[in-house]
């Protein structure tokens, strides 16, 4: 079995749960009472190449990555640091997140919220909906073309923008054929978990340039964040280095400098 899989089956079981504690039509009445959410995409279309920083405790690759006792304390940091959007894991298993963190992080910032999950059900759409996400992963890998066709629509229809996850050729294509707008590259390859930086370059031109390409994993500082633009992405998404990191704020402006050189700023 893949570690995707692993993930998968632990995500299915844990849905369950919730949806037997709270039916979908409770949690549509009390999406009803949250603010509308903000046009993520529109953020990451401004100039620049934007970074997008996440709330990262652990991962399947490296185990514990930092104890993070108050993700919203974290996320100020990030805002402070200037990104564009900050990513919250939700998976408890794997990356020891929460929708507790999605929470509290919404109600200390401004800054539009994605929600990092392995999102297989619209239950979980409605619930990035209450927590306060604007934007929601969806991973080909994860889904069947009909899901995902299915769960693209239903983010939109939400007020969520999709943010589809490829790996490989043939994923993108289905990220296209969904009608993906805002696409990101994963560099780790969900089989070995290795990280190779080379996927963006060479997946980067199959997506059509009027779409938003997003770089993930792998970014250890400006440098990666140049060479990623240099390959066409519009946005990096970065977690380990900036939570294992001295000092989050500074490594967050120190990227979003980088990404606001006025040799990238017309790219968009
Ligand atoms: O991080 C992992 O080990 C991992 C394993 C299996 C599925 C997903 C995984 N990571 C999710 C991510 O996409 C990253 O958290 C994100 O791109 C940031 O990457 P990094 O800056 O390398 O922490």
């Amino acid at each position: 079995m893949s570690v995707l899989d692993e993930i998968l089956d632990g995500v299915r079981a844990d849905l369950a749960q919730r949806q037997e504690e709270l039916p979908l039509d409770s949690l549509k009445a009390k999406a009803e009472s949250v603010p509308a959410p903000q046009d993520a995409e529109a953020a990451l279309r401004r100039p620049g190449v934007h970074v997008i920083a996440e709330v990262k405790r652990a991962s399947p690759s490296k185990g514990p990555l930092a104890t993070i006792d108050d993700p919203a304390a974290l996320a100020r940091d990030y805002e402070a640091g200037g990104a564009t959007w900050i990513s919250v894991l939700t998976e408890g298993r794997r990356f020891k997140g929460s929708l507790d963190d999605l929470r509290a992080v919404h109600a200390a910032v401004d800054t539009p919220l994605l929600r990092k999950d392995f999102v297989v059900s619209s239950y979980q759409l409605w619930e990035a909906r209450v927590f306060g996400a604007s934007a929601v992963l969806l991973i080909v890998a994860a889904l069947s073309q009909e899901a995902l066709v299915s769960l693209v629509e239903r983010a939109r229809s939400l007020g969520l923008t999709p943010l589809v996850e490829v790996h490989d050729e043939e994923e993108v294509a289905r990220a296209l054929d969904a009608g993906a707008t805002v696409i990101g590259v994963n560099a780790r390859n969900l089989k070995t978990l290795e990280v190779d930086r080379d996927t963006f370059a060479r997946l980067a031109p199959l997506i059509p340039a009027d779409r938003v390409r997003i770089a993930e994993s792998g970014v250890r500082g400006p440098h990666d964040l140049l060479a990623y633009a240099g390959a066409g992405a519009g946005a990096v998404l970065v977690g380990e280095s900036l939570v294992r990191g001295r000092d989050p704020r500074e490594a967050v402006a120190d990227l979003v400098t980088a990404g606001a050189h006025p040799a990238l700023r017309d790219r968009n």
